[in-house]
């Protein structure tokens, strides 16, 4: 028997139209006569539990919103150990995950997509139980994102990160921690820790080589003349040419801090779990629909 196709959207993503949206692509559905319901959440923690509870009588959800929304969506997944094919409709402010699997933001075309039904196997990661769809950043960068608020974002999109980073580099203040898994451990002063899983960040490609895992790129302090030696790395896809910074690909890892000071992580531009974290690579773990 056919199951019902589930669409989720978050009030609270981008321009705040994600309602508007998720009502035209239920009648787009109905239309060709498809089974289709909307979720209604108004919280996060709401999205959490109605979605594990949802997720076994769907045979796959639309998910409306930028990466917090898709976090909401996978973390669910992830609870209730079952995970259904995932259609893309990005009306978040950033939208990193769905740049970087080139979804457009018009309705129409990301609808046709999912319904031309290819899909494609995506790794994501792990941090205490909480997916990682795009990327986790812990350490004083990570602090000024997380001063970010949504109605910053809404008004300067991806240039508030840039405003709130160079307000940033005055505090230099980095952590001292260990990083460790079975065969390996390392300690390393932090001021910014980014770990990705995918070599895109914004939409842009910031790495060339790399391999299996979530890879990982950290700098120790900043300094004002680092800035122009990452920025070009970084604007050419090259970072980890970059001589000053440290950059590995892990496939789990444990990191503790060292000091008392409690240090925050940033998940996929939400606010994550503070230090200790157990992070975990998932590949292939998700289903999506693309071009
Ligand atoms: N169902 C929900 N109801 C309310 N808030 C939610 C729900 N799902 C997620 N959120 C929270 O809403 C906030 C904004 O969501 P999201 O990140 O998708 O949009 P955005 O910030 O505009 O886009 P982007 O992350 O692409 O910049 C996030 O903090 C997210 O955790």
């Amino acid at each position: 028997m056919q199951k019902s196709m589930m669409i989720y959207f978050n009030p609270n993503s981008g321009k705040g139209e994600s309602q508007k949206i998720a009502n035209e692509v239920e009648s787009m559905l109905r239309k060709r006569g498809l089974p289709v319901f909307q979720l209604k959440t108004n919280t996060k923690d709401e999205a959490l539990k109605k979605i594990a509870s949802e997720v076994n009588n769907v045979d796959r959800i639309i998910c409306i919103g930028g990466d917090g929304t898709i976090n909401v969506l996978v973390t669910a997944m992830l609870r209730a150990r079952k995970v259904v094919p995932i259609g893309l409709i990005p009306s978040g402010t950033v939208n990193n995950f769905a740049q970087k699997w080139k979804i457009p933001a018009d309705i129409k075309s990301a609808m046709e997509i999912i319904l031309r039904g290819k899909l494609r196997s995506v790794d994501i990661g792990e941090c205490n139980g909480q997916a990682i769809i795009s990327s986790l950043v812990f350490g004083s960068l990570a602090n000024i994102s997380n001063e970010v608020r949504q109605t910053e974002k809404q008004k300067y999109g991806f240039a508030a990160y840039g405003y709130n980073a160079i307000k940033q580099i005055g505090r230099n203040h980095s952590y001292q921690t260990v990083f460790f898994n079975k065969t390996f451990s390392m300690s390393a002063k932090v001021w910014v820790c980014l770990m990705t899983t995918s070599n895109y960040v914004g939409g842009r490609k910031y790495l060339e080589q790399t391999e299996d895992g979530l890879h990982v790129s950290m700098l120790n302090n900043m300094k004002i003349n680092k800035i122009l030696n990452l920025s070009y790395f970084a604007l050419t896809g090259n970072l980890r040419k970059s001589t000053t910074l440290t950059a590995f690909d892990i496939k789990e890892i444990v990191v503790r801090n060292i000091d008392e000071e409690r240090i925050a992580t940033r998940i996929d531009g939400d606010e994550g779990p503070k230090l200790p974290v157990k992070i975990k690579w998932l590949p292939k773990l998700i289903q999506i629909y693309v071009a």
